[in-house]
């Protein structure tokens, strides 16, 4: 090459034999530039790629050596040459390098385009078993039998923090990517953690710790939840009203079929509502009114049928509710109701706990939780025979009562407190003040229908009355009509009666508060509560 033409571009070449300067061509020409790589050199010991800081800026230089002679290439460093910029402008580049390469924790392979292992990291030879160079030249599947880094050649994308097994039962975790020049891919890197594994494995052992224990937490909490939940949904603190929530949370955890008593709207659904969630949190219930379902229907509702078990019936056959409830609670509505052919079947399963879809004859364990409620006097359907007493022991473990209103009338306050509030929440209306004489004006009612009735009065007052007050004209509206009225009491004959009647209606009147109720009666507050009881 002519002396001139690499004078005039911005390359140097320098020769040098033993030390001393044989040629010294372009950018090489300068004393400056020949101090500068002397130092160099020197420092780059046998390395064949350097930085080098020209006069005019940083550089590179290339050496090549043997017996004596140096051929040294030189340039200015490129601005836009990532690699050359790092090189040019860390002096210790290569240390880092080096340290990449022959990092003990880490394991380095690259293989090209075509699949072929070009360098596989000291480390990872040693790992391998391989000797040193062992692994270049080959496929790469032939060095690491599961080896996806042809496969990161051929997508293109990175593989970041994949397990991979060595065999051994030894399981490493993995970085591959795609290298790229020029937008195509040549070739794949791969790094093996070999430290980090330990780390990464001990961080997923942690952390599957920290996850048993929030799923406990979150299992306790929504345990909490529920029983605080299912059991404040049953408002009132009168003692009956106190006595039926610890019944409830005494029966619920317990596997005993529950039957609950009570007139029409006493709550008797919220109660089941409580069992369930308490003692079968997480799992379905299940219910059947038996009184709305004609009594034909009763037996299919409850067992289920086979496909094409009779004309009609659906194609893939139908899931009874007792299939349905299973490990659930079933809760049997209406119970009363229940026609007499379904009732001698609906004792079988409850006696062997098996029940068979109509028209098959596979029959299936089922573990259920029996819940009914009545309204009905169930001694007097047993007493005309309309009820099996044998029934009757099955579905009633134990048996709730849920007290009319009338005999807790100091719940009034609370309930109405309640029914408000969640009109107006479930309507997103500011709740209103409530007036004086409301919660004394309800208490003086007969409440045949029970809660019900009382939630569906207040509803309708609310609807009727100004938005920021509950005022007691807006229950002017609905007299009780009569065919809910209920069949006139009769008049308290003792004076027991009287008492309580009065007791009642004062508590009502006073908020429940049972200090103030027993002032303004003039008694003990020990007595009130023996009225009250
Ligand atoms: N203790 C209570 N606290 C708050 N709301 C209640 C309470 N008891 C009943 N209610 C409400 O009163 C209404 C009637 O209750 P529920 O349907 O449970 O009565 P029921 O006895 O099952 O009636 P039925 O015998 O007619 O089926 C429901 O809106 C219910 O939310």
């Amino acid at each position: 090459m002519p002396e001139e033409q690499i004078s005039s571009a911005p390359l140097g070449v320098l020769v040098r034999r033993h030390g001393a300067v044989v040629a010294a061509l372009g950018l090489a020409a300068g004393d400056a530039v020949q101090r500068a790589l002397a130092a160099a050199l020197a420092r780059a010991g046998d390395r064949t790629l350097f930085e080098l800081p020209l006069p005019q800026g940083p550089g590179i230089a290339t050496a090549l050596r043997a017996d004596g002679l140096e051929i040294v290439l030189l340039r200015p460093a490129d601005a836009g040459a990532t690699l050359l910029d790092f090189v040019a402008a860390v002096p210790f580049a290569f240390d880092i390098f080096e340290q990449i390469l022959s990092d003990p924790y880490q394991g380095i392979t690259v293989a090209d385009h075509t699949g072929t292992m070009r360098y596989v990291s000291p480390v990872h030879e040693k790992f391998l078993g391989l000797q040193p160079g062992g692994g270049a030249g080959k496929p790469v599947e032939q060095v690491i039998r599961n080896s996806r880094l042809r496969a990161v050649v051929a997508s293109g994308k990175a593989e970041i923090g994949q397990p991979l097994e060595f065999g051994n039962a030894v399981t490493r975790v993995v970085n591959r990517r795609p290298v790229r020049r020029d937008g195509q891919v040549i070739g794949a890197v791969g790094q093996v953690m070999f430290r980090d594994t330990e780390a990464v494995a001990q961080m997923a052992a942690e952390m599957q710790q920290l996850r048993t224990q929030l799923e406990f937490y979150r299992r306790e909490l929504d345990g909490l939840r529920g029983t605080r939940g299912a059991v404040a949904e049953l408002v009132g603190e009168s003692q009956a009203m106190q006595r039926l929530r610890e019944e409830v949370q005494a029966v619920a955890r317990l596997d005993v079929p529950v039957l609950v008593q009570g007139e029409s709207g006493t709550g008797k659904e919220l109660v089941v509502r409580a069992i369930h969630a308490l003692g079968r949190p997480g799992q379905a219930l299940v219910s059947l009114n038996l009184a709305a379902v004609p009594g034909s229907l009763v037996e299919s509702e409850l067992f289920g049928h086979a496909a094409g078990a009779f004309t009609g019936s659906a194609k893939q056959g139908r899931a009874g509710k007792f299939e349905m409830a299973n490990e659930g609670t079933l809760f049997l509505d209406e119970v009363g109701d229940i026609p007499m052919d379904v009732q001698i079947k609906l004792l079988r399963v409850l006696e062997e706990r098996v029940a068979e879809r109509l028209g098959s004859h596979a029959a299936k364990r089922l573990s259920f939780r029996l819940v009914s409620a009545t309204h009905r006097d169930i001694g007097a359907l047993i007493a005309s025979g309309a009820f099996r007493h044998d029934l009757f022991y099955r579905i009633s473990g134990v048996t709730l009562q849920v007290p009319p209103l009338r005999h807790r009338l100091e719940d009034i306050p609370a309930l109405l407190a309640h029914f408000v509030e969640a009109f107006c929440q479930r309507n997103r209306r500011a709740v209103p003040q409530i007036d004086a004489g409301v919660a004394r004006h309800l208490a003086d009612q007969p409440w045949p229908g029970n809660l019900r009735q009382l939630r569906h009065r207040i509803e309708e007052a609310l609807v009727f009355s100004p938005p920021e007050r509950l005022t007691l004209e807006a229950f002017g509206r609905g007299a009780v009509p009569q065919a809910e009225a209920a069949p006139r009491r009769e008049e308290p004959a003792r004076l027991k009666d009287h008492e309580r009647t009065a007791a009642l209606k004062t508590l009502a009147d006073c908020g429940g508060n049972k200090k103030r109720a027993a002032e303004r009666l003039g008694i003990s507050r020990s007595y009130l509560y023996k009225l009250l009881a």
